[in-house]
């Protein structure tokens, strides 16, 4: 390719590449990376090359107009990352599996029909807020563990009509154990298959037993009691046929798609909700006026799909949210073949880190880009790359218009009701694993708001 040049290489060990700080501190090392070499930087684990890629042409070059060299880079004969624990759902698989399991599951999510799961939405939030009235005024929790709890409540209620937060004390360290493994797995190509059983693998084995056990359990409820199926997401799986009409999908595919749908559909969001409160407690401004606007909603259980249209500033203020903390940090891909991104030469083989954190921090693009400012995301300049919380392309996220509804309704109810107090003053840390969330948790005072 003439005329290219090669994409400057981070400094890192001779024999371990960059494997030693990016193990540490995934996140800190991108970042300072990012600051040291500029939008496109190379850095090698071991004997596997990546580039990250932190401007919005190239994010428009991978995911869009060169999306047939940089591909998922999942390989079922041999799974890494999330694979291990997907297996090949709708975020791991790829070709035609993904686009007929796309097609098929698509609707579920449409926006026209996303005003059917409203009540339901509100209902999980109501009575997360009946619990904390329980807990007394002033009771202390973690503000995460709240959210991921209802956001658990909600992505099963919605696509799976069922509940199953009776485990959620299992449900969740099984998560967290087996997310946290994906991703070291990804940056260690050392790392052993999960039959070898080491310490790491063994405690794997266990959170996917019990994660299955859950998905599985979900499966065999409905199939057991067709009768409560009221056409929701499961249902549509169960009832699919292959294109000649025949066989359905596999226990196998289903409980892939399955468990795709209850952790990318409720890790995400419960992020989103707990960085939103977070921000919001450190900004009462931003707060004063999101609880105005809120002030001429009906009572909750008379709210619309039309009323949440109206809430600008609640939209603006989870956008701004999504930019500043998005919890997709970064997407990755595999290059097929060799590429040209706005000149850079990238080699077939490779991985390249669309780096979603830096794109929506990136100063030539923001304004004071480390700043809480959600009147930026009023009125409609086009942010195209610059912005891209739910990723871009063919490959972009199918719960996205899901998110953001769900987000609105629990960011309103709990505004409305409550007042959250950080008890740790300090800037939360970050942590990237899969998804970016608050180092530790959030510790949070709940206090009850007079009603109106
Ligand atoms: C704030 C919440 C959410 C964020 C920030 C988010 C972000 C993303 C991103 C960035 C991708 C693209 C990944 C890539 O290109 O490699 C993605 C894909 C995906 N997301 Fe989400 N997501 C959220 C909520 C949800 C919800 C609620 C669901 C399901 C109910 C969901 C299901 C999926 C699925 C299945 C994919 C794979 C789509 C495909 O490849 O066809 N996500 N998400």
């Amino acid at each position: 390719m003439p005329n290219t040049r090669p994409v400057p290489q981070a400094k890192g060990d001779f024999l371990l590449g960059h494997l030693r700080p990016l193990a540490a501190d995934p996140f800190r090392t991108l970042s300072t990376w990012w600051h040291d070499y500029g939008d496109a930087v190379g850095f090698r684990v071991l004997t596997r090359q990546f580039y990250m890629l932190s401007h919005p042409d190239m994010a428009e070059q991978a995911l869009v107009r060169q999306a047939d060299k940089f591909v998922k880079m999942y390989d079922p004969q041999k799974p890494k990352g999330l694979e291990l624990v997907l297996g090949q759902g709708l975020v791991t698989s790829r070709g035609d599996l993904w686009r007929n399991q796309r097609r098929l599951m698509q609707p579920v999510f449409q926006r026209g029909n996303l005003s059917a799961l409203q009540p339901q939405i509100v209902a999980a939030g109501r009575e997360m807020l009946r619990r904390w009235h329980r807990l007394g005024d002033g009771a202390q929790v973690n503000l995460c563990s709240e959210m991921m709890r209802l956001t658990l409540e909600v992505i099963t209620q919605t696509m799976f009509g069922t509940s199953v937060l009776d485990r959620i004390e299992a449900i969740a360290p099984a998560l967290d154990t087996a997310l946290r493994h994906a991703a070291a797995s990804l940056l260690n190509p050392l790392s052993l298959p999960p039959f070898v059983p080491t310490p790491g693998n063994r405690a794997f084995n266990r959170a996917m037993a019990t994660l299955d056990g859950v998905v599985y359990g979900i499966i065999e409820q409905r199939r057991a009691n067709p009768a409560a199926a009221g056409g929701d997401l499961l249902d549509m799986l169960l009832r699919a046929r292959g294109e000649d009409g025949g066989a359905g999908m596999s226990d196998r595919q289903l409980r892939d798609e399955v468990l795709t749908i209850f952790s990318a559909g409720h890790e995400t969001t419960s992020n989103l909700l707990s960085w939103t409160l977070y921000l919001l407690a450190r900004h009462p401004d931003a707060l004063g006026r999101l609880r105005r606007e809120l002030q001429d909603l009906p009572a909750e259980e008379d709210w619309q799909f039309a009323d949440l249209q109206t809430l600008e500033y609640c939209k603006a203020v989870l956008n701004e949210s999504l930019r500043l903390r998005p919890p997709v940090g970064v997407i990755m891909r595999k290059i097929r073949e060799d590429a040209e991104v706005e000149g850079y030469r990238l080699a077939a083989g490779s991985l390249a880190l669309i780096n979603i954190f830096n794109l929506h921090h990136h100063p030539q693009f923001w304004s004071d880009p480390e700043r809480f400012q959600p009147e930026r995301f009023l009125g409609n300049q086009s942010r195209r790359f610059a912005f891209m919380p739910f990723g871009a392309g063919e490959r972009i996220c199918i719960g996205n218009h899901f998110a953001l509804l769900e987000s609105q309704l629990l960011l309103s109810l709990i505004v409305r009701n409550y007042a959250i107090e950080l008890l740790d003053p300090g800037e939360a840390e970050m942590e990237m694993v899969v998804s970016l969330r608050p180092k530790g948790g959030l510790p949070v005072r709940l206090k009850r708001l007079a009603k109106p």
